[in-house]
């Protein structure tokens, strides 16, 4: 089930997101005593971040945060996406009710040995103690790229067909930076909610290209969970060439 939210303005998507989350976080705090997420890079952050970072009601410390894909950069290095994070999010929290946990890369690995790197810290939080063939995450936040991709999930690249690993590393990137590590579809399809979150009239023709004509099978529309939600908050301009009967009211 595939739900389209769109919003008049980037405000009111950042705050139909933030109640999304507040939604998903307390439930999963709730059931399992934590909430687990990762996070894309690009515009996401800020979009996510703009009301969620005042939101008092968020249990902060239960989380942990992991990253969708990340490029193979310092931490400090303007392409870092935790680096976004952390400018969007992490440093407006107070250090009181910082998130239990943000999961980064180790960046002076090589891309290969990152994502075996991140994947120790995938097993320590998801399957501490018993074995588990993926990870189910509470929610996943991923952008759309102009070609339909979404982490570092390019359309054609062979890792599109990875369905063993739960992190793989690719030093081709069409979009630069080359050299990044990214979670699989396998993990994508795991998640038990995925939130797509794009804006902006640049946006529009992919935007209808994903949701109307499945027939291209692009990487954004490869990730539908088996036991999950997918949910589109777009804006307007993004949903310039959409079929208005596509769209569905949010009310949370
Ligand atoms: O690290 C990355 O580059 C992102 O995770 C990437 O997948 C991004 O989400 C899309 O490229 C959309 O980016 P924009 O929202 O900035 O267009």
């Amino acid at each position: 089930m595939t739900s389209v939210y769109a919003f008049p303005s980037t405000d009111q998507l950042s705050e139909a997101l933030n109640q999304y989350v507040e939604k998903i976080s307390a439930e999963a705090i709730k059931k399992h005593g934590r909430f687990t997420v990762a996070v894309s890079g690009g515009s996401l952050p800020k979009l996510l971040s703009a009301n969620l970072k005042q939101n008092s009601r968020i249990d902060f410390n239960s989380w942990h945060i992991f990253f969708a894909d990340e490029r193979c950069v310092p931490l400090d290095h303007e392409d870092s996406n935790y680096l976004e994070l952390k400018k969007q999010l992490l440093d407006p929290l107070a250090e009181q009710i910082q998130p239990g946990a943000v999961h980064t890369i180790k960046p002076e690995l090589s891309p290969e040995e990152a994502a075996e790197e991140y994947m120790d810290q995938l097993m320590a939080v998801f399957a501490a103690g018993d074995a588990v063939k993926f990870p189910v995450f509470d929610l996943i936040l991923l952008g759309m790229g102009p070609d339909g991709h979404t982490a570092s999930l390019f359309p054609g690249h062979e890792l599109l067909s990875e369905n063993i690993e739960w992190v793989a590393s690719i030093s081709d990137s069409p979009k630069p930076p080359k050299d990044r590590i990214t979670l699989t579809f396998p993990v994508l399809n795991h998640a038990h909610n995925v939130a797509f979150v794009t804006a902006g009239d640049g946006k529009q023709d992919m935007v209808q290209k994903i949701i109307e004509e499945p027939e291209h099978e692009l990487p954004c529309q490869r990730v539908h969970p088996a036991n999950g939600t997918v949910s589109w908050f777009i804006d307007n301009a993004a949903a310039g060439k959409l079929n208005p009967v596509r769209l569905t009211e949010f009310n949370i």
